[in-house]
């Protein structure tokens, strides 16, 4: 259903998106090397976003530093999202890791002074930004993988969410689920949904009701993440990771998802 959703996303949604979808990017069987050289690197930077593409594998890491927290202000989405329609634009780029630059934070989540004391204008555009942004990743027709290297409240833990696969830093003291409920909000029914379609209905209930913050091991026993490793290997694990995904023939890693063909 969330590789469904996608699809859904990806070609109801956003016009662009869709026309993007007609070709297809994981075509064929290819050895792929998990470590970048530096002679097929390119790298490009935003002041919030840095983005480090190895054209020899067609993956991309795209790092968020919008220092202190990745806070998604209107500025970042903006960002990301532009940088993430180049990369959806590159037909040489087939997979995407998002991950953070800072210590122990990988995104707090939507940016609180966004919603204080803004006009409706302001918060409209903020909305939109924020609509923008999840469609971007949830429909993206790249393989996203999250390395999720920090905390990760709220609107961080739906970026996450919104990636085909979680790598989390095995570290107790980082946190992340939609915590909305004890912020005094309503998580919105996409934010929801995109819950509900990685946990299950029942465990997305009792976190969206109670706005549950899971330690990174029940992280990963509630299914909200899928894969716990040490600190230092959040990064080289999701490239192993992202080189099997885009190691399966034609779109397969996506089509072949038991949710999509049960529906
Ligand atoms: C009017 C609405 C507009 C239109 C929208 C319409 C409808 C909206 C309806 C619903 C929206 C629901 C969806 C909401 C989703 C969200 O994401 S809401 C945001 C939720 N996030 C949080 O509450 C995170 C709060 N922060 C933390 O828990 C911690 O800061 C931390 C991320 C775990 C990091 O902890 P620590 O390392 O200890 O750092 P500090 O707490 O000291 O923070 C450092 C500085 O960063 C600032 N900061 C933290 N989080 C945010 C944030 N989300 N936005 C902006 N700024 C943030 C913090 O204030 C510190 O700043 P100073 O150093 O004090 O200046």
């Amino acid at each position: 259903m969330a590789t469904l959703l996608k699809h859904s996303a990806k070609y109801a949604l956003s016009g662009r998106l869709a026309r993007l979808g007609v070709h297809s990017r994981h075509g064929g069987l290819q050895c792929l090397q998990p470590r970048l050289l530096p002679h097929q690197r390119s790298a490009s930077t935003s002041s919030k976003i840095l983005v480090e593409m190895d054209d020899s594998t067609g993956i991309a890491v795209l790092t968020m530093k919008n220092p202190p927290v990745n806070s998604l202000s209107l500025d970042f989405l903006t960002e990301f999202s532009i940088s993430l329609e180049k990369l959806e634009l590159d037909r040489g780029c087939r997979g995407v890791i998002l991950t953070s630059a800072l210590p122990k934070i990988f995104s707090a989540g939507l940016d609180i002074m966004e919603m204080y004391g803004k006009s409706p204008e302001h918060c409209g555009e903020f909305w939109k930004a924020v609509q923008e942004m999840w469609l971007r990743l949830y429909g993206s027709s790249m393989i996203t993988i999250a390395a999720i290297n920090g905390s990760s409240p709220a609107g961080g833990c739906l970026m996450a969410l919104a990636c085909d696969y979680r790598i989390m830093a095995e570290n107790p003291k980082y946190s992340i689920g939609l915590n909305e409920t004890q912020l005094g909000i309503v998580a919105p029914f996409w934010f929801k949904d995109t819950l509900v379609n990685t946990v299950g209905n029942r465990a997305a209930e009792l976190s969206l009701q109670l706005g549950l913050l899971y330690s990174a091991p029940d992280a990963l026993r509630t299914g909200l993440v899928d894969l716990l490793v040490p600190e230092d290997k959040v990064l080289s694990t999701a490239s192993q990771t992202m080189t099997q995904w885009l190691a399966i023939p034609g779109e397969n890693a996506i089509g072949s998802n038991p949710r999509v063909s049960s529906s």
